[in-house]
């Protein structure tokens, strides 16, 4: 009878144990490692409540995989915020939004754009791109910007359909909001939190905490820039994915305007992610000769030293694909990626999952776990080279796992083997004193591997006849 009642009545099962105000460990000053410590201590499902919320941790990959991919049907929800709901988004952006048909309609539009078969298309533009960024780095080291002209030149070249044109009034604009948008973000961040434990405190007059107002006054803002920039691309002369979506039957399915937002956010989601990884390359690069040596060995036996390496050459490169896959586990950008939500009562592991409860996947933590990765605080590429899925981690679980998925990986590549092939990457010996004259340098000098190495790089770099329209046109899916 008792086995009967707990089974039917799942809401009688404990919560998952967790910590609470009295009993520590309470937090270090990184999130992911609070929660793996949570994780050493109660186990790979922890609960804690704060406020009126309930969060569930899930801090190994098998938890992980059980309940948002193959319970999908219930974990792929957004937590509510009452921030990016009321104010910043205003439930535009796809990335936030709740479980349901509207997310569902963009995350199509996404899944068009995005699948692995349009991605390879795009190679074409990442050659390009990535041949002007190791091009660039023979004059400067400010490896930050150059990384930021590549992510943003592909995905303003799909989007809009413009690309190799960084005066661009469109670009400066969408940049200028996507600034702000960080400004305010950071300046909010724990404030959000709170007024999402504590609801009543979005009562107060807009005087008491004006960030919300200037987030309400941004989102009327990027909606402007986003529509504008939709019907300037409509307007276009080569193909782009605003054009691609506006052509599709189901675009009809929405309003134009909200169209317009979700393919703005997904530019910039685009830009950032991708050049965040670019850079934790470049410092980890820094500090791990040995293993940048190993890459660059299997580089020249395999590509030489008359060319470029090529996508075809990815799979003769495995020391290269595992230096990859184990840069992005040693230092997940997103540590404990997006939050997922439950969207109704379940049970697991014999505990009590509460509908609304917040789940989150703590990727760095899952990446630290001992029994899965020998030493895992190492950067020891040669891990990998045993393991034969290639899947990158850190890209989420499940229905809302990132759809820019093959987009970014070929990215990494194409751009890490080729500046692995051209170039030495040291710190500098003097901080800011870069040889190439550039005063904002962080700090790492590029120093090009061989004379007949810059030539190849001086050839290849020069692009300027290149037409993105005409790139555009060929990549078309009509026409692949
Ligand atoms: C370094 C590269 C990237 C990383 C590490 C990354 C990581 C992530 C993660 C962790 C999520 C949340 C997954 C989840 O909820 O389980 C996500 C979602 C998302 N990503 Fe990415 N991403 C990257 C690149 C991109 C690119 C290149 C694009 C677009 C071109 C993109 C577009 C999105 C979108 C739209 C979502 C929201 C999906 C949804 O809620 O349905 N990401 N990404």
């Amino acid at each position: 009878v008792t086995w009967y009642y707990q089974r039917s009545s799942p809401s009688r099962r404990p919560l998952p144990p967790g910590p609470t105000l009295l009993s520590a460990p309470w937090p270090e000053n990184d999130i992911a490692r609070t929660f793996h410590s949570w994780t050493k201590r109660y186990g790979s499902v922890v609960s804690v409540k704060i406020g009126f919320r309930t969060i569930i941790i899930l801090g190994t990959r098998q938890a992980a995989q059980d309940l948002l991919e193959r319970r999908g049907t219930i974990y792929s929800s957004r937590p509510s915020s009452i921030f990016m709901d009321r104010y910043l988004n205003k439930g535009l952006n796809p990335a936030f939004m709740p479980y349901g048909s509207q997310w569902r309609l963009h995350r199509r539009f996404y899944s068009t754009l995005l699948n692995v078969k349009a991605s390879q298309t795009y190679r074409r533009l990442q050659d390009i791109g990535s041949r002007e960024l190791v091009y660039e780095l023979l004059t400067t080291n400010d490896f930050s910007d150059v990384f930021y002209r590549y992510t943003s030149d592909v995905m303003l070249s799909l989007v809009y359909g413009k690309g190799q044109n960084r005066d661009d009034a469109d670009h400066r604009r969408l940049q200028q909001i996507n600034e702000m948008a960080t400004f305010i973000l950071q300046n909010a961040s724990f404030r959000t939190i709170i007024l999402d434990l504590f609801p009543l405190l979005d009562k107060l007059p807009m005087k008491f905490m004006n960030w919300r107002q200037q987030a309400a006054q941004l989102h009327d803002l990027t909606r402007e820039v986003y529509v504008e920039c939709g019907n300037a691309a409509l307007q276009g002369k080569s193909w782009n994915w605003i054009r691609e979506i506006y052509e599709r039957p189901e675009a009809k399915d929405a309003p134009w305007e909200d169209v317009c937002y979700s393919l703005g956010e997904l530019y910039v989601a685009g830009i950032y992610t991708t050049k965040m990884v670019l850079e934790n390359f470049v410092t980890t690069c820094v500090d791990h000769a040995d293993a940048v040596r190993k890459a660059q060995d299997e580089l020249d036996s395999v590509v030489g030293m008359e060319r470029l390496p090529e996508f075809a050459d990815m799979d003769r490169l495995p020391f290269v694909g595992a230096f990859i896959s184990e840069l992005v586990r040693w230092k997940p950008i997103s540590s404990i990626g997006v939050p997922h939500a439950v969207i109704q009562d379940d049970e697991y592991m014999g505990f009590h999952i509460p509908k609304d409860a917040t789940v989150i996947a703590n990727q760095w933590g899952i990446n630290m776990d001992e029994s899965v990765f020998e030493s895992p605080e190492t950067f020891n590429p040669e891990r990998y080279m045993e393991i034969s899925d290639r899947h990158l981690s850190g890209f989420g679980f499940g229905r809302r796992a990132c759809p820019g998925y093959h987009l970014a990986k070929a990215s990494f590549f194409i751009v890490i083997s080729r500046v692995l092939w051209a170039y030495r990457i040291e710190r500098e010996v003097e901080v800011g004193d870069d040889p190439k004259g550039n005063s904002s340098s962080p700090g790492v000098a590029f120093t090009v591997r061989s004379l007949q190495h810059q030539e190849i790089i001086s050839k290849g770099g020069k692009t300027s006849g290149y037409d993105v329209g005409e790139t555009l046109e060929e990549i078309r899916p009509s026409k692949s």
